[in-house]
């Protein structure tokens, strides 16, 4: 955690949930209570689900997001969302450059940029998802994949109320497998040093997430890592039980 800023839990669903996983999302809003008070919780259900979970959730402080957008406001291009569409369901935020998109769908920095301004455009807050494969950490270069992403995935345009940074060593996603409490230590502080040299004040405050593997089991260990302030979560984010079960421990932590 980082003094002063507010930790978000983030739950990212990936191609998971029909219309019964709302039951989820229900217990998830249900069971935040006090939660609140202390840290943002959000879900990004698959696009099929948005309109009607930001519905379902209108007296509750869970937030809702996307997956992804597209950098255009509307137009021939079937099959995706638009930034605009994000908004006109109610949902606040957007994942952007996920390692899923980055390697299964060819998205570059200057893409995972361009997608990020067009979530700004929209008024809602992108998430920016950053990472070293298993390749690039076995051959030391996970900070210059930080620095090159990082410098090239964030719009000049970034604040910390329009963007949040999301940390997921690829090979930590949905392996069970977790970098060292050092790693991310080192990882995140040098996230910190780029978005300070680079923003100011503004890189001084912006959320810095963590995510891969994240349980309740490991939450504590990771959120007590400086300059780690919240978690963006896959698998463990289709449980309500486990979501707001790390949702206590980074509340807690806060405290
Ligand atoms: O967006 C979430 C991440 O890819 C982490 O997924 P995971 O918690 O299933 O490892």
């Amino acid at each position: 955690m980082t003094p002063e800023i507010r930790p978000l839990v983030a739950g990212n669903w990936k191609m998971n949930g029909t219309r019964e996983s709302l039951n989820e999302l229900k217990a998830i809003a249900a069971g935040i209570g006090a939660l609140s008070e202390k840290i943002d919780l959000l879900i990004c259900p698959p696009a099929t689900l948005l309109y009607v979970a930001t519905a379902l959730v209108t007296d509750s402080p869970l937030k809702i997001g996307a997956q992804d957008c597209h950098t255009a406001k509307s137009g021939a291009f079937t099959g995706d969302i638009s930034a605009e569409m994000i908004a006109d369901c109610f949902g606040t935020f957007a994942i952007v450059g996920h390692s899923e998109r980055r390697t299964l769908h060819g998205e570059g920095d200057g893409l995972v940029r361009a997608k990020a301004i067009a979530a700004h455009e929209a008024d809602l807050t992108a998430i920016v998802c950053i990472g070293e494969t298993e390749a690039e950490r076995k051959g030391g270069t996970t900070l210059d994949v930080l620095n090159r992403q990082l410098a090239g995935s964030v719009p000049d345009g970034a604040t910390a109320e329009n963007t949040v940074i999301a940390y997921e060593p690829v090979w930590a996603i949905g392996t069970g497998l977790t970098p060292t409490v050092e790693d991310v230590r080192e990882a995140h502080a040098f996230m910190r040093g780029e978005l300070v040299s680079r923003f100011g004040s503004k890189g001084a405050k912006m959320r810095l997430l963590y995510g891969g593997s994240v349980k309740p089991s490991n939450a504590k260990e990771l959120m007590s890592v400086v300059n780690v302030d919240g978690a963006l979560i896959g698998g463990a984010s289709l449980k309500s039980a486990d979501f707001l079960a790390i949702s206590q421990v980074y509340a807690e932590i806060s405290a």
